[in-house]
């Protein structure tokens, strides 16, 4: 018999105005992938071995890791049975695309997450026919667990002053990998320190003591039968972690290891046997896996927002608390306007930045076919966005998560709550995958190329057009739609021409170009943060805000039921679907180890003595 629901959350969906499932099936992409993921979430979810019998929060670290690993093997199996032989990749890809799947088995991601999200796509985009043939047999069958070893201990953003060496010898048509320095060590990558057995190192090519740049090689640094670390392989796990604690980030220190040449993936740039280098058509094809995990990201975002806000939402609809009228009783907290301003922003932006990833994506598959024959016109675009977008609903996500942990007061802050844990994986991706600052200036590098070649009268591309549009600066703003869309352009023109202005200004008083660009960088990140607003994302916006949200209210909980996050997928005492918070609440906390026993073993040794003045 299924618990009993929340009477405020029934009265809440008795409430909504629209069609919940209807919502649920346009993010999906149709009845059908609905129907799809939820076949797939049940198949996969009814797996045995899954899900903890103590919370892993009350592991050590090295048990979290150990269970971690026991749940992937099941988690990764159960994955594989449940592939529908009779759909097409594209059907499968959907049923994943939003679904939070794996965040129903791993609180703090997987030990596996860098094999499939940066080793695989390593391998697409930079192995040569042959190489991806051989590769991906093994990895895709997980004969292999691979990573991506880019990183170092001293260098992350400047990929450039990467110090790991990879030294052709044509003698033994072999390369010789080496750390030089400590810094040279890779420093980072998921399941290094003790899952993986392979992974992609970019490193410092030299051919005859002449640079060839970073290249990238496929490294096998464990025994495949023993698992123990190769001859001339140092490693090790780089320590606890705000977050990701079962991702295994590890260390790797090479000395003189020898590598075939074919390790060296050749789908860009190529060594001969004789030592002869052919060089990429564009070195920065070499960073195309970032560029995709971007793109991944902008995703991610979307859906952790969702089940934060998810979480969040339910729970304000069943606190209630304080006095809004005297004698009026408790009102539910979603009924002060300052928690519907604090929650319903993030239900907004979770489905702008669905709707900006479904775009970015079409791009970067339209950029990436683009690039297979040949034409590389728009990579720089496609980089320049990727980088702005990554940045952006990674640093808003963040924040809109954190303020759905405050906004659920003292139970937010608990881990049973779940609100912590996602927050530690979302503003992780304010780091990975590049740095938001220097990602955000890559943005203004292009914002600043476009804005000189309109006003040199040149065509610019769609995403940029707003820089050659002659917006009169005494435009009046009205509260249309168009007049707010304008006036974002305005303002978005507006910050890159100031910035522009400041860079010529420095460099009139005699700084260099570079002094010049570090001055004004600041004005060059907020101008940056512009890119991202396109009209189709703030088409919805009305013209007062107070009484959009107003109108919000009485859907507030049908909008999130739309996400249609299960309750194991949300993992929260406070955002299941039957508003038990309560009940939800003492069950898990009875669950510490410390209530095993009303009296604690310190009493006896410690507090006893201390408190009788005998310690
Ligand atoms: C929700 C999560 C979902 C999925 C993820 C799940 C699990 C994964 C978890 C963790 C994975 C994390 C893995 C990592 O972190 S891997 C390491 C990531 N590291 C970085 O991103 C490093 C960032 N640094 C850089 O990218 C570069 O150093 C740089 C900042 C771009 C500078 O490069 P540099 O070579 O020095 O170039 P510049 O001299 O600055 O010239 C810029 C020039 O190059 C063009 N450019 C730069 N990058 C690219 C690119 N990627 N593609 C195309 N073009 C590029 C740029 O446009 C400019 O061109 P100009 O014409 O202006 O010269
Ligand atoms: C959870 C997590 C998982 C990760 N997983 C992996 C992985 O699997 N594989 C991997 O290779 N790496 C991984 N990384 C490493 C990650 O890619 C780097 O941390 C990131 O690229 C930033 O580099 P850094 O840490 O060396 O910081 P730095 O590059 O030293 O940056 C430090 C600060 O300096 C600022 N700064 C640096 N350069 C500039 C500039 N040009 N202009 C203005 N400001 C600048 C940055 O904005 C930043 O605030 C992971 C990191 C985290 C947190």
């Amino acid at each position: 018999m299924s618990a009993k629901v929340n009477d405020d959350l029934l009265t809440e969906r008795r409430k909504c105005e629209f069609n919940v499932e209807e919502l649920t099936n346009y993010l999906d992409g149709g009845a059908q992938a609905t129907q799809n993921r939820r076949k797939l979430e049940d198949k996969v979810l009814s797996t045995k071995g899954l899900f903890d019998e103590v919370p892993e929060e009350y592991l050590s670290h090295k048990e979290k890791y150990e269970n971690a690993v026991r749940k992937a093997v099941v988690y990764y199996k159960a994955m594989k049975e449940a592939e529908d032989p009779n759909q097409t990749e594209q059907e499968r890809a959907n049923a994943t695309y939003r679904s939070l799947l794996h965040a129903a088995v791993f609180k703090d991601n997987s030990p596996f997450s860098l094999h499939l999200a940066m080793f695989i796509p390593a391998i697409l985009g930079q192995a040569d026919e042959e190489q991806k043939k051989y590769w991906m047999k093994r990895a895709s069958k997980m004969e292999i667990i691979g990573t991506y070893a880019q990183t170092e201990l001293g260098h992350g953003t400047f990929i450039r002053g990467l110090e790991t060496t990879a030294t052709y010898d044509p003698k033994t048509e072999e390369f010789v990998l080496h750390s030089p320095t400590l810094t040279a060590y890779k420093w980072w990558p998921g399941s290094l320190a003790h899952t993986a057995n392979y992974c992609v190192v970019m490193a410092h090519l030299y051919i005859n003591g002449k640079s060839c740049g970073i290249q990238p090689f496929i490294v096998q640094f464990r025994d495949e039968e023993t698992h123990q670390p190769l001859p001339g392989i140092k490693l090790g796990e780089i320590g606890a972690k705000l977050g990701f604690n079962t991702v295994n980030n590890g260390f790797l220190g090479f000395d003189q290891h020898r590598i075939p040449r074919n390790r060296m993936l050749m789908k860009n740039a190529q060594v001969l046997k004789d030592g002869t280098f052919k060089r990429s058509p564009n070195s920065k094809l070499t960073y195309g896996t970032m560029v995709y995990v971007r793109v991944v990201i902008v995703n991610g975002m979307a859906n952790q927002l969702a089940r934060a806000v998810t979480i969040a939402v339910r729970y304000s609809a069943v606190r209630r608390q304080s006095e809004l009228k005297p004698d009026a009783g408790e009102p539910q907290i979603l009924d002060y306007v300052t928690q519907q301003h604090k929650l319903f922003i993030g239900i907004a932006s979770s489905h702008a930045f669905t709707l900006t990833a479904k775009w970015l994506t079409r791009m970067y598959q339209k950029v990436t076919a683009d690039l297979e024959k040949g034409n590389l016109d728009e990579l720089p675009e496609l980089h320049a966005i990727a980088c702005c977008l990554k940045a952006v609903t990674t640093t808003d996500t963040s924040v809109l998560v954190e303020r759905s942990r405050t906004s659920c007061g003292g139970h937010g802050y608990m881990l049973s709550s779940n609100l912590p844990q996602i927050y530690g994986l979302v503003t992780a991706a304010c780091t990975y995958e590049g740095e938001n600052t220097v990602l955000m200036l890559q943005t203004a590098r292009s914002l600043v190329k476009a804005l000189e070649q309109a006003q040199s009268g040149k065509r610019l591309s769609p995403t940029m057009s707003y820089l050659s549009e002659k917006v009169s600066s005494r435009l009046k703003w009205d509260n249309s739609i168009d007049g707010i869309v304008k006036g974002f352009r305005r303002v978005a023109y507006g910050k890159v021409e100031s910035a522009m202005r400041s860079m010529r200004k420095y460099v009139r008083s005699g700084l260099g170009p570079e002094d010049a660009w570090n001055m004004s960088s600041v004005q060059l990140v907020a101008a940056s943060e512009y890119t991202s607003i396109s009209e189709a994302d703030i088409r919805q916006l009305q013209d007062t805000y107070e009484d959009l949200l107003g109108k919000i209210r009485p859907n507030a909980v049908g909008l999130v039921d739309a996400f249609d996050f299960r309750d194991q997928i949300l993992n929260s005492t406070l955002g299941a679907y039957d508003g038990r918070v309560y009940e939800r609440l003492m069950e898990e906390a009875l669950k510490s180890p410390l209530n095993a026993e009303p009296v604690n073993q310190s009493f006896h040794k410690y507090l006893k003595p201390f408190m009788q003045g005998k310690l």
